[in-house]
This record gives structure tokens, sequence and C-alpha cells, in this order.
């Protein structure tokens, strides 16, 4: 519980209605979720506008209101508040409601197109081999510690953030690391927190849906840089054509990381095969069992920051030859038939292109490469042909089915695919709109030593369908299907 003025501290205010020296219980931007003595913020979103529900709120009990636009009818003994962005207001007041838990502890962002997870639960893991208690704020999860939590965004909301780093700051946690995605940095998720450090990846095609063109997705990303103070350091991938982009304006320490450029810290690819990569970084070897040229970037960047945030060269570089791949990202089975599946959350065509090189590098000519992929329904549809494309070039039998199709018709995001594919690659596809019945179609294909690689879904252990998600999990299917066929 907490004054509502105090709550205010670092809101610019537009105009008061009221008294806000009273205690409030909760913050909430859902009326649905509002009960006695809380405060609700209205919030213009993407479907609906927050500001309707304001009179709901109330009456479930809120006892203050912060808007953009004031009612026209206000209650009386209810507190209005009325603000320029109450997106951007929430974020500050969550902060404040959890006592700016961010100050309490190292707060590393990473951002960038692919590649978040991957590089935020790596430090997670690096960290807490070093010894440390460390956070992470992932896709995939959520972590004080030890204790795990189940994520529902890559960057939850502001609430939600500050909620999490207050558990971490009364659990003793040292070091957060957490994904910041273009919607958080769009959506004020991520404002009023105080970073130590950012780190970006890469910038490829995805959501420009939701971001319009490239250039406002990349402004936006920017924009989190923008904002990170002196004290920061940002770590940017040189070899990105909008690596340095990214830290023009930045205040923070800049440092670049590159395999052919010109970097701060530096890493060659010496080996790479199935069993992971080995790597000259800044003039040591280091073996990782992380597979792929895209995860010697990522690798890379983590080694970086480990030096930044002040671990030892040598106990990093030990730390790093020990870590395992996240879960999702290039996970493999390899069946009793000696047939390699390889499951990976490859869901935008630069991290399909990615994983597709990688394999078709490790692989020989003889061994089949049967790729199932599909798209995920209301997102960017430009993305479709594309990986379609990618998909039906870099493999030599392609699937196309179904990823979650949320409210779309998965027939028709499996025809806008399908659009990408060249004519002299027709020969190769087929599609079948079932994920499960696309899965043992490729099993029932698939001979000794030829690979299938399941992509788009990675660790999701559902798949959505008109508003319904129903257990799924590419991993687990593709291995009971391979043991069911004996293959
Ligand atoms: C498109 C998008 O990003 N939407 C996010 C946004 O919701 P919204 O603006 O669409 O909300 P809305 O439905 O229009 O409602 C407007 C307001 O009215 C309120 N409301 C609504 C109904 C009601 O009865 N009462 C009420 O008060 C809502 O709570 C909301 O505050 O703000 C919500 C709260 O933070 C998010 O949960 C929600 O994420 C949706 C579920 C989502 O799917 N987001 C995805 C696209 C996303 O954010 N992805 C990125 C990862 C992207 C990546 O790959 O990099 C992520 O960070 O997870
Ligand atoms: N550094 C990288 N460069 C390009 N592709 C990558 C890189 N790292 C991972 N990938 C590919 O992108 C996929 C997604 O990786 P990861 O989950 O780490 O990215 P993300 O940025 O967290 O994605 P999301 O935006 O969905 O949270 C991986 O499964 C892999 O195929
Ligand atoms: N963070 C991404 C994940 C996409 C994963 C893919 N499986 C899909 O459902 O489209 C998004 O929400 O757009
Ligand atoms: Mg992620």
């Amino acid at each position: 519980m907490k004054l509502l003025k105090d709550i205010l501290y670092r809101v610019s205010l537009e105009a008061v209605v009221g008294n806000t020296a009273v205690t409030v219980n909760e913050i909430h931007f859902d009326s649905r979720k509002v009960s006695f003595n809380d405060v609700f913020v209205a919030i213009k979103g993407t479907l609906s506008d927050g500001h309707r529900f304001i009179e709901k709120a109330i009456e479930q009990g809120a006892l203050a209101v912060i808007c953009e636009e004031m009612p026209k009818n206000t209650v009386n003994g209810i507190t209005y508040v009325q603000v320029k962005d109450s997106q951007q207001a929430l974020a500050y007041m969550a902060a404040n409601f959890y006592d700016d838990p961010s100050k309490n502890l190292k707060l590393v962002g990473v951002t960038g197109t692919n590649g978040k997870t991957t590089v935020a639960s790596l430090l997670y893991q690096l960290f807490t081999k070093a010894g440390f208690k460390v956070g992470l704020l992932s896709t995939v999860q959520i972590r004080v510690g030890e204790e795990t939590f189940k994520a529902t965004h890559t960057t939850p909301d502001s609430v939600t953030i500050n909620s999490y780093l207050k558990k971490m700051n009364e659990a003793g946690v040292e070091y957060c690391f957490m994904e910041v995605s273009s919607h958080g940095i769009a959506q004020h998720r991520t404002t009023g927190l105080h970073f130590a450090g950012g780190i970006f990846t890469n910038l490829t095609h995805e959501h420009l849906d939701y971001h319009n063109t490239f250039a406002e997705y990349r402004d936006v990303k920017k924009a989190f840089f923008d904002q990170l103070p002196a004290s920061a350091f940002a770590l940017t991938n040189a070899d990105d054509k909008n690596g340095k982009v990214m830290l023009q304006n930045t205040k923070a320490k800049k440092y670049t990381y590159a395999l052919k450029s010109v970097a701060d810290y530096k890493a060659q690819i010496l080996e790479n095969d199935f069993g992971g990569l080995l790597l000259k970084v800044n003039d040591h070897e280091v073996w990782t069992k992380l597979i792929g040229n895209f995860n010697a970037y990522n690798v890379l960047a983590i080694f970086a920051a480990s030096e930044l945030l002040g671990l030892q060269t040598v106990e990093s570089l030990r730390h790093i030859s020990e870590l395992e791949a996240v879960s999702g990202r290039f996970q493999y089975y390899i069946s009793e038939g000696k047939i390699t599946a390889i499951v990976d959350y490859a869901h935008t065509p630069d991290a399909l292109q990615n994983v597709l090189e990688t394999i078709n590098s490790i692989r020989t000519k003889n061994e089949e490469l049967i790729t199932v992929v599909g798209c995920g329904g209301d997102r960017d549809r430009t993305k479709r042909p594309k990986m379609g494309h990618i998909a039906s070039a870099l493999s030599t039998k392609v699937i196309f089915t179904s990823d979650n199709p949320r409210t779309e018709d998965p027939d028709k995001i499996i025809e806008e695919i399908e659009e990408g594919v060249e004519p002299q690659n027709f020969k190769k596809i087929m599609s079948v709109t079932n994920r499960r019945q696309a899965i043992k179609a490729a099993c029932q294909m698939a001979e000794k030593k030829d690979i299938i690689l399941i992509a788009g879904k990675g660790h999701e252990t559902y798949q959505e369908i008109n508003g319904e998600r129903k257990d799924f999990d590419d991993l687990k299917i593709v291995t009971e299907f391979l043991k069911e066929l004996n293959k």
C-alpha cells in the first residue's frame, strides 16, 4: 500500500481532480482486475481503449483513475489524474510502487530481432555458474535465482516487470538479464528502469505489421539505447548494418563485438559441427556446445558483457564452455536409426535462413534435409512468402504447415507462404495443415542420416488455434513418432 502522490513521482501531470494523498492498494490497467482501493490506469490499446472502462473500474472499487482524457462526468470522492501518456505514467508508477527495484541490482537489457532469449539465458547461466544470484526475464521463462515462473510475453508489462524485480531484490539477486522487445519499448514497458547495460544482437525483418516500416522498427529499438544512462555500457554487433546506428545517440559507454569487422571484442570460428563451436575469442580458444555460426555472435556478446560487468576473462571462458543450449533453440534428438530431428524457434526469415545454412554447412550431400515450418497468424504477413522462399531454397524437402494460426485460417497462411516458392523448388514442397500430421509425414519420409528441421515454435508447449491453446510440443511429438515408426 502506498500514497497515490508518492506513486506519481516522475510522472508529468496535466491535470488533477480530487485528492492525491490517498492510499492505494494495487495498480491495474485492466478494469477486470481492479478491486477495492486500487488505482486504474486507462490505456489506449491496439484493440480497445481503456478509457471506455473507467466507470467499470470505479464500480469495482478503484479510488483513483489515471487517464489521457478526463471523463465528461467525474464521480465525487474519486481522484482523477490526467497525464500525457498513460503507458509511460504506468511504467513510472510501477517502479515507484515497488520501490524502484531496478536500482538495487545490475539490470542488463538485450534487444534485437533474433538472439535475445539465447543471449539473456546464457548470461543467466554464466553468472549463476560464477556464483551470483541471478534473475532472468525472457520469452521462455522468468527466473528469480533458482525459482522459475511462467512467461507470457518476451517483455512483460511494466507492473509485472517491477513486481518481479522486487522479488529479485528480496531474494538478494545481484544481476538481472532481460529481453527488451520492440513492442516492449514502444509500449513503455521498460520506461523508468535503471539499466546497467544494453546489448544489441541484430536487426532483420520482423513485426512490420505493428511497426509499419523497417525504419520505424529500427528507431524503436534504437530508443532503448538513446535512453541508457551515461553509467551504463552499450554493446553492439558491428557486423550488423544497423549496429552502429543503434548507438548513435546513446550517452552510455559504447563497445562493439564482431566476427568480420573491426571491434572491441572479436571472435573467429575455428570449427563448427553438430558437436558445437570452437571459437577464438580475443586470442583465447574456447569450445562451446552451442551450434551454428549465429551462436558465435551470441557467445561473443555474452563474453563481452561478462567482461563489462567485471568477470575475469579466464573465469568467463571456463563457464562458457559449460553452457547448455537454450530450450527450443537448435535442440535435437538423434533416433535409433540415426535420423536427426532438430527443433528451433526460427520464426523470422533471417533466423530460418541461419538455421538452414548452419545445417547445410554440416550436412553431407546424400543426406536429406526435411523442413517442417509455418508462420503465426495475426502477425506480420509480409514475412510469410520470404520464409516460404528460404525454406524451399535451402532444404531438400519442405512440408508447410500451421504454426499458431490464432484467429486466421491456417490454409490461407500456408497459401501466402507458398507464394514465395520459386518454380524450380515446386517439386520439393507439400503442405499438411495439421502440424502433428506434418511432423509425422516428415518422420515417414526420413531415412537413416537424414535431418528433420521443425522450425517456428521452439520451446512452446502449446498450439493456439482460434483463441484456444492446446498442448503441443514439437520435440516430444517428433521423438514419439520416430520411436513409433522404429526409425
Ligand atoms: C499488440 C500488443 O502488443 N498488445 C499488448 C497490449 O495490449 P493492447 O494495447 O492490445 O490492449 P487492448 O486489448 O487494446 O486494451 C486496451 C486497454 O484496455 C484495457 N481493458 C480491456 C478490456 C476490458 O474489459 N477492460 C480493460 O481495462 C486493457 O487491459 C488495456 O490496458 O498491452 C498488453 C499489456 O501490456 C499486452 O498484454 C498486449 O500483448 C498482447 C497479448 C500480445 O500478443 N503481444 C505480443 C504481440 C507482444 O507483445 N510480443 C512481444 C514480443 C515480440 C518479439 O518477438 O520481439 C513481447 O514482448 O512479448
Ligand atoms: N544471433 C543470432 N542471429 C541470427 N539468428 C539467431 C541468433 N540467435 C538465435 N537465432 C535464431 O533465432 C531463433 C530465435 O532465437 P532467440 O529465441 O534467442 O531470439 P529472440 O530474439 O529471443 O526471439 P523473440 O523475439 O521471439 O523473443 C533461434 O531459434 C535461432 O534460429
Ligand atoms: N514473439 C513472437 C513469437 C512468434 C512465435 C511463433 N511461433 C508465432 O506464434 O508466430 C511473436 O509473438 O510474434
Ligand atoms: Mg525471445
